[in-house]
């Protein structure tokens, strides 16, 4: 077992990191910039630019993985409705050159996908409900989904796990989430503008974390939807976020959507379905109350 990890200074890619050194699998950790994870050890870390193909393949060639969790992707929704080109290149050109990478070895693909492949009409989704895409971002997460959905080797030792706002904290992450907004926000008493027309299940990193390593360790092929237990509207998430800290006053503006003015369109109401997780990976995430008082304390572990 020796697991290769893509995007590994992000969010998601530390906690996944973080795993592999609790449970002693053998790893290898790769993103763009040099490695922002201090407790990434550096001998297992190497710097790869996903566009630079040659350097993937050689890279996946040397160390010869049983399995690649490929977390690494343009994540700024709106900065790639701006970029759609940039966003093609790293989000679906860099999956089919990793996954071929797979391929050529023999080695477990596992790809990470979004809620906002689906149109947002009809949430909580399954697994199987058709996707429909309604930004840039998404439409790359659905080709990239493609990419491994229609091989035309018919090639069948692969994953997606797609999953829902994620949080947590993590070393040097370029992109915040929510829940750290409000953590911030709420109790020096300042008022949140939020959208009571989004429903989401926002996902404690460390969750996902679980779910992505146990599909390999399971050996579980497929799609699989992992987030947060429970759907609500993002002013609600942050009130539960308000409770959870024991906050008696706060103030929550509600707004709508539009008023955001945001360049990519999104889901009203996603949501999943977690039964096939639950079952086939005993995945069994934490609600956010729960996480606050982890949230806290990650928040000084990595100041
Ligand atoms: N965050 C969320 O709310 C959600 C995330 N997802 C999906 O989950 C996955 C993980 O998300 P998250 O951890 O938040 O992502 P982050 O934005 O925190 O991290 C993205 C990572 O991708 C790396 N990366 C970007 N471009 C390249 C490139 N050209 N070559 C190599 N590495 C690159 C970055 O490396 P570096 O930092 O070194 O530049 C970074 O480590 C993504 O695929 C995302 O689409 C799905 C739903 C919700
Ligand atoms: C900026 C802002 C956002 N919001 C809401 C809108 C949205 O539902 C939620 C989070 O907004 P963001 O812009 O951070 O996230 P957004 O880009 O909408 O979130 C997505 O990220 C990508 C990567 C994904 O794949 C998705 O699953 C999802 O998590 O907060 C407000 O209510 N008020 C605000 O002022």
């Amino acid at each position: 077992m020796k697991i290769l990890i893509t995007g590994s200074n992000g969010l998601l890619g530390q906690k996944i990191v973080k795993r592999c050194i609790r449970h002693q699998i053998p790893f290898i950790a790769t993103s763009k910039g040099s490695n922002r994870n201090p407790e990434c050890p550096e001998s297992n870390y190497i710097s790869l630019d996903l566009l630079q193909t040659d350097e993937v393949d050689q890279l996946v060639a040397d160390q010869k993985p049983t399995a690649i969790i490929h977390t690494a992707a343009l994540t700024n929704v709106d900065y790639c409705e701006m970029h759609p080109e940039e966003c093609h290149q790293v989000n679906v050109v860099s999956t089919k050159v990793l996954f071929d990478a797979a391929k050529s070895i023999g080695a477990h693909f596992e790809l990470l996908s979004t809620d906002f492949v689906f149109d947002g009409e009809n949430g909580p989704y399954k697994e199987e409900d058709p996707v429909n895409p309604l930004s840039v971002y998404a439409q790359s997460k659905v080709d990239a989904e493609q990419v491994l959905l229609k091989d035309p080797d018919n090639y069948r030792d692969w994953s997606i796990a797609r999953t829902i706002i994620v949080y947590g904290t993590g070393f040097g992450l370029s992109r915040s989430n929510m829940i750290l907004w409000a953590l911030e926000a709420l109790p020096k008493g300042e008022v949140m503008k939020l959208v009571d027309d989004q429903f989401r299940a926002p996902t404690w990193a460390d969750d996902l974390a679980y779910g992505c390593v146990e599909i390999v360790l399971r050996n579980q092929k497929g799609v699989f939807h992992l987030s947060g237990p429970k759907t609500r509207a993002v002013n609600e998430i942050v009130e539960e976020v308000g409770r959870a800290l024991g906050l008696k006053d706060f103030t929550i503006e509600t707004i709508s959507s539009d008023t955001l003015n945001q360049a990519a369109k999104r889901p009203p109401r996603t949501g999943f379905d977690l039964s096939k997780a639950e079952k086939l990976l005993d995945y069994h995430p934490m609600d956010i109350r729960e996480t606050i008082p982890l949230l806290q304390h990650d928040l000084i572990h990595y100041r």
